[in-house]
């Protein structure tokens, strides 16, 4: 696509000369008290989801920059080609339409394809609800075919089977599988087998492994036990796997959960509640079609990353969802957003002179508050924190959701108006020492405040909020990636890794060491015991 990279315009330029200025003079707690519209100006509400971005460090000048800098980057004609189905993972060759599963029927590419599987799958999953003898689910799969399913599951825990319980197995440590086989049955057990590629070392192995213990348990009828997700349909069926749920290679693993990679999401939740997943996600959908890029949440959020990370050099981003059903969201946007643009050279193969993806990471509030957040508040590193809120509980245990909701709100306010050592040398700490000369305690219970901060708000974790919420990451995740030019839909990072594990395996039965260097020699020989 013939557009400059971010770095080659002329908005990049303009955004570093104020980036100069804004360094030194901005302060979240003076532009608040200067602007009292600044909330009502920096917060949007999107599809089922309120953003309130005005605890970030930006100013008027700062988005309208950033505006004009996706609009010199093409972000418009880039998103617009992905959504019709251009091949813009070009390493690969691939279209990238996960946003085909989630269109109504009739609308989008493949439309009738899409909707043929979808069908399948949620008649089958209603088979499986309906069966009385299946207790148990276990997801095979890892990556993309693991942690989708793994992280909505818990999060929408108030719509799921009372009668059935979810396993995922992903890592090909035995340790993983072992402890999930022993509480099974094999006549209660249905094992589904997730892998786009149906090669991935870690989920043949648990596989096979599952497969000998049901066989080893007396199980029968292996075609109702096992079940496959994959667009390999030819090897699943080697596998011995008759069920077969199948989806296109337009489908990224990390972007896959929509798909037949959805079965256990499907199974737990129903048809309807599957389906009004898919329907948030595609509200979300159109809003980043279709909305001014000035009002577009995916579009803003992408842009403030990139404000971030190239501006004021900031490596990492916090999430911290304040809903215990999300604990595993920051592991899902770790791959989603560092597999996707963890890349160092941009579409022609060139070396990018920026930083991109930064290190997504994070922990339900309020259990990180009592590990890390002491560095967010007071540690030398500057880190965005996420804050996801949700308004109404699904739980009915009284006086906990206001006490959540309230911690959520003070660490943000927390992070940004800090306390000057003035305060603190006025304050009588009960803890304190009372030999410490008073204003060297000061400086030790000092906050620099000014920490920028994001709050998305929910009105309730339902099936339709938490597709919007995926899809409004998924959609930031490529407008970054399409500003700093780079393929957000490949992951060769992941290849050598991969091979080398292929030429350890036989080297821990033989002891072969030629060709290693001296170090992992030296582990593989400790490893063999001698
Ligand atoms: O679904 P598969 O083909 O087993 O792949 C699993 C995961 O492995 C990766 O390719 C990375 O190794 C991910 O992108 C993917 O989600």
């Amino acid at each position: 696509m013939d557009f400059p990279r971010c770095d080659r315009t002329a908005a990049w330029s303009a955004l570093s000369a104020h980036f100069r200025q804004h360094r030194h003079g901005f302060d979240l707690r003076e532009a608040f008290a200067q602007d009292p519209g600044r909330f009502g100006r920096l917060s949007l509400q999107a599809p089922e989801v309120f953003a309130d971005l005005s605890k970030n460090l930006v100013e008027e000048r700062t988005l309208a920059l950033l505006l004009e800098l996706a609009r010199q980057c093409g972000l418009e004609a880039r998103r617009d080609a992905m959504l019709a189905g251009a091949p813009v993972n070009h390493t690969e060759g691939r279209a990238v339409l996960h946003t085909a599963l989630r269109a109504p029927r009739g609308e989008g590419p493949f439309s009738d394809e899409v909707h043929a599987t979808l069908d399948a799958m949620l008649a089958y999953a209603e088979q499986v609800r309906a069966d009385g003898r299946i207790r148990h689910v276990v997801n095979i799969g890892i990556g993309g075919s693991d942690l989708g399913p793994q992280m909505v599951l818990p999060a929408l825990d108030a719509f799921v089977h009372a009668g059935l319980d979810f396993h995922f197995v992903s890592n090909v440590d035995g340790h993983d599988l072992a402890p999930v086989l022993r509480r099974l049955r094999p006549e209660e057990t249905l094992f589904i087998v997730a892998s786009k590629t149906f090669t991935t070392q870690e989920t043949m192995a648990n596989a096979e492994a599952a497969k000998a213990w049901f066989l080893a348990q007396g199980g029968t009828d292996l075609a109702r036990h096992f079940a496959a997700t994959t667009t390999n349909v030819r090897a699943a069926a080697e596998f011995g796997i008759s069920t077969t749920f199948g989806f296109r290679d337009w489908v990224g693993g990390r972007y896959s959960l929509w798909s037949a990679i959805g079965l256990p999401i499907a199974i737990a939740l129903g048809a309807e509640h599957f389906r009004a997943l898919l329907a948030g996600a595609h509200a979300m959908d159109r809003h980043f079609a279709s909305e001014s890029l000035e009002r577009n949440l995916p579009v803003l959020l992408g842009l403030i990353d990139v404000w971030y990370r190239n501006f004021h050099g900031f490596t990492s981003r916090s999430v911290a969802p304040y809903h215990q059903g999300l604990k595993r969201l920051p592991a899902y946007l770790q791959q989603l957003e560092m597999e996707s643009n963890g890349k160092r050279v941009d579409g022609d193969g060139e070396l990018l002179p920026f930083g991109t993806s930064p290190v997504v990471w994070g922990e339900p509030g309020t259990t990180g508050q009592h590990a890390y957040f002491q560095m967010l508040h007071q540690g030398t590193d500057v880190i965005p924190v996420e804050f996801i809120l949700v308004k109404e509980p699904t739980h009915a245990l009284p006086g906990l959701h206001e006490k959540l909701l309230a911690n959520g709100l003070a660490q943000s306010r927390a992070l940004m108006i800090g306390k000057t050592a003035r305060q603190a040398l006025q304050e009588k700490a009960p803890t304190a020492s009372e030999t410490l000369d008073a204003r060297v305690l000061a400086q030790h219970r000092t906050f620099p405040g000014n920490r920028p901060s994001t709050t998305l708000l929910l009105e309730r974790l339902t099936p339709s909020a938490l597709g919007a919420l995926i899809a409004l990451y998924e959609h930031r995740v490529f407008t970054s990636g399409a500003l700093w030019g780079l393929n957000s839909f490949d992951q060769w990072g992941v290849e050598l890794g991969k091979a080398l594990a292929g030429d350890l395996l036989p080297r821990l039965g033989t002891g072969e060491t030629a060709g290693l260097d001296a170090s992992t020699a030296g582990l593989l020989a400790r490893l063999r015991g001698r």
